[in-house]
């Protein structure tokens, strides 16, 4: 839906392609900090690219700038070739998905009334919307009993789960994910992951994803891109690439922080191939 000339949202198409391109951007904030130097991707579509480095390296200002939350100090980011600082900032955040890591939920409003907000702020009716929240939590993985919970009320696990329905309750074809799944313990991150997953294969959405832990990197990211401090690229590429061939070592350091995990070793057991850990744990059966 495109208005005045200049001043324009996101075409309501959804089978418009949704690239995302980084032209070297550059962010430098009030008080001096360089948070951003000449950073340049294209996030193609429908796939889940994966920005992964340690604290401060840029990530969340990276992400911040395809929504409008922060603006570059130089270079673009684009969307389809538009560059989002030509489109109207209210109208770009409703029509792209943003989960954070606290859930980003309004205390105050049930857990229905989160997920329906945005789609009653675009004008549908607010029966129409509570019903669409409803299926959206199903989706997601949550009893519908819920509904009517405020968000102190749940799990944590279950605060993420509305925090992506309501990412997801005006449809968007972009979604931003900032360390979605930080806050909740291992187990539970590793369900969250592997619905994600699920999810995704169902809808197809082009999304950029923040995390400072390459294994859910690796997890969900269809392509990984490794940042040092001022997120310059150290290495970018599938998550086999990056396993087999680390770049140099800042980046073999990164993806060796759970290194028993990842050296693997087959070893003969009563005929069977048992696949073992660096310290020689049990981890599986290799299947021929
Ligand atoms: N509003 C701000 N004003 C000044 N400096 C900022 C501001 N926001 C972020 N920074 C600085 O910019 C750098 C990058 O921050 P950013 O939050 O983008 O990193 P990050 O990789 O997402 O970190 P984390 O994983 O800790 O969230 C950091 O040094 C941070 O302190």
């Amino acid at each position: 839906m495109w208005d005045a000339p200049g001043i324009v949202g996101l075409p309501d198409d959804r089978e418009e392609p949704r690239v995302i391109e980084f032209d070297a951007v550059h962010k430098e904030y009030p008080d001096g900090t360089v948070a951003v130097e000449r950073f340049s991707l294209i996030v193609p579509s429908h796939r889940v690219v994966a920005l992964v480095g340690s604290s401060g390296s840029g990530k969340t200002t990276l992400l911040r700038m395809v929504n409008r939350m922060v603006d570059p100090s130089s270079g673009t980011v684009s969307i389809d070739g538009v560059d989002v600082r030509s489109m109207d900032r209210v109208k770009l955040r409703r029509s792209i998905g943003y989960v954070l890591q606290a859930g980003g939920l309004l205390p105050h409003r049930s857990v229905a009334d989160n997920v329906a907000t945005v789609p009653v702020l675009e004008g549908r009716s607010r029966r129409q919307a509570r019903a669409d929240a409803l299926g959206l939590l199903e989706r997601v993985g949550l009893d519908t009993a819920l509904a009517d919970r405020y968000p102190a009320q749940l799990s944590g696990g279950q605060q993420q789960r509305v925090g992506v329905a309501r990412a997801l309750a005006a449809d968007p074809n972009i979604l931003l994910m900032d360390e979605p799944f930080g806050a909740v313990d291992p187990i539970v991150r590793d369900q969250l992951q592997a619905e994600m997953r699920a999810l995704q294969a169902d809808i197809g959405k082009t999304i950029v994803f923040v995390t400072h832990d390459i294994g859910e990197a690796f997890a969900l990211g269809d392509e990984v891109v490794v940042l040092r401090t001022g997120a310059e690229i150290a290495q970018q590429g599938a998550p086999a690439e990056i396993l087999a061939n680390p770049a140099d070592d800042f980046v073999a350091s990164f993806v060796g922080a759970g290194t028993a995990q990842r050296t693997l070793r087959i070893r003969q057991v009563d005929g069977r191939d048992v696949v073992v850990d660096g310290d020689g744990r049990p981890t599986g059966v290799l299947e021929r």
